[in-house]
């Protein structure tokens, strides 16, 4: 195993077939500042909410709402359940994505993400970029796709194989988008913002989802390798479906770290820094990670939804007052996402240096 290039020039699921325990090279290590316990830990006690259930007009929409408020101003995640999206739909996608992770090397590779096999493009198959040579890196593969705005597809990157995966993603996408929207509703029903469509709108025309299906493999080393560094997503939000069988998602508050639950056919739902900025810390984007498993290989489909990157994001002027002044800048969507892989990579928070 020799320089950092030859190293990332394989993905972590050809290293996790090569390596025996004491080969893990250097750059996978979790060193000094940071959290040594990468051991399981307590499940944490997030609410499961019922997105129906926030719709209906009795009683019990007022108690699910309580309970949304509840977890968006602390864990930033949640569990959702009656969402509508069928599970057939869920299970075709995990089954779709496990499948494509299953192919032969030389297929998979045919999406990469490095253009000549060396300059880094976002969407595609591969890892995160290596920004420096200090960069603690990650157990996991991924493959990344725009899908919407629909027209900005790039279709060349979606694989063929699984024979159904591109129409599962689409799928998957449109019954997800139905989901963030009626989300994002009463998100701004709970703040009492005079527009319930005030942050759907703020989306734009030209806001951009992504799917990232990552793949994290067994890993030798758990106790000293991430699969996901710690990180708040840079987004609005993002609709997570986790493997039904294998844990790993940690989430921070109070300066522990938690396990998040698995509850199969649900969806977990995480609030990123965009939400955090618009509802003017409100509503919390939680730090999490993902751990590795020795034993066991793990598989989850993200979708993450942005405000056009060409808008600009503030905290909400409705949200503000004597009491509560500003307290973020405003910032343009592209210049945030640029600085949050910047952060990223060295394992610090882009949402920190907009604090007013
Ligand atoms: O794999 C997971 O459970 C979480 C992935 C995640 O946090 C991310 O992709 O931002
Ligand atoms: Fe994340």
């Amino acid at each position: 195993m020799g320089s950092m290039g030859e190293e990332r020039a394989m993905t972590v699921q050809e290293l996790a077939n090569v390596l025996g325990k004491p080969d893990m090279p250097a750059q996978y290590m979790v060193r000094g500042h940071h959290d040594q316990q990468l051991a399981a830990a307590i499940a944490a006690p997030i609410p499961v909410i019922d997105l129906c259930c926030l719709f209906t007009e009795d009683g019990a929409a007022t108690d699910e709402a309580s309970k949304l408020r509840a977890a968006l101003e602390s864990w930033g995640l949640f569990l959702l359940s009656n969402h509508g999206v069928e599970t057939t739909i869920m299970d075709d996608m995990m089954i779709a994505s496990r499948g494509f992770f299953k192919r032969p090397l030389e297929d998979k590779k045919r999406y990469t993400n490095l253009i000549g096999g060396e300059e880094f493009q976002f969407e595609g198959y591969g890892n995160d970029q290596v920004r420096s040579p200090d960069q603690i890196l990650d157990w996991s593969d991924r493959l990344y796709l725009k899908v919407e705005p629909e027209d900005e597809r790039r279709i060349a990157l979606w694989p063929t194989h699984p024979e159904n995966f591109r129409d599962i993603l689409h799928n998957f996408t449109i019954k997800c988008g139905g989901v963030k929207d009626n989300l994002l509703r009463a998100m701004a029903k709970l703040l009492q913002l005079h527009d319930d469509d005030y942050f759907v709108d703020q989306l734009g025309e030209k806001a951009e989802t992504n799917v990232r299906c990552s793949y994290y493999p067994e890993c030798p080393r758990p106790e000293l390798v991430f699969g996901l560094k710690p990180h708040c997503d840079g987004t609005v939000l993002t609709l997570l479906m986790v493997d039904d069988s294998v844990g790993g998602l940690q989430v921070l508050r109070d300066g522990v770290w938690w396990d998040v639950p698995i509850v199969p056919h649900t969806l977990l739902v995480i609030i990123g820094d965009q939400t955090e900025i618009m509802s003017n810390g409100f509503f919390k984007s939680p730090v999490h990670r993902v751990v590795t498993n020795a034993k066991k290989e793990r598989l989850s489909v993200a979708l993450d939804y942005s405000v056009d990157h060409e808008r600009e994001i503030e905290p909400s002027a409705q949200l503000i007052d004597e009491k509560r002044p500003a307290l973020y800048m405003k910032v343009k969507v592209k210049d945030y996402i640029a600085g949050l892989y910047e952060h990223f990579s060295q394992g610090t928070m882009v949402i920190d240096t907009l604090q007013i």
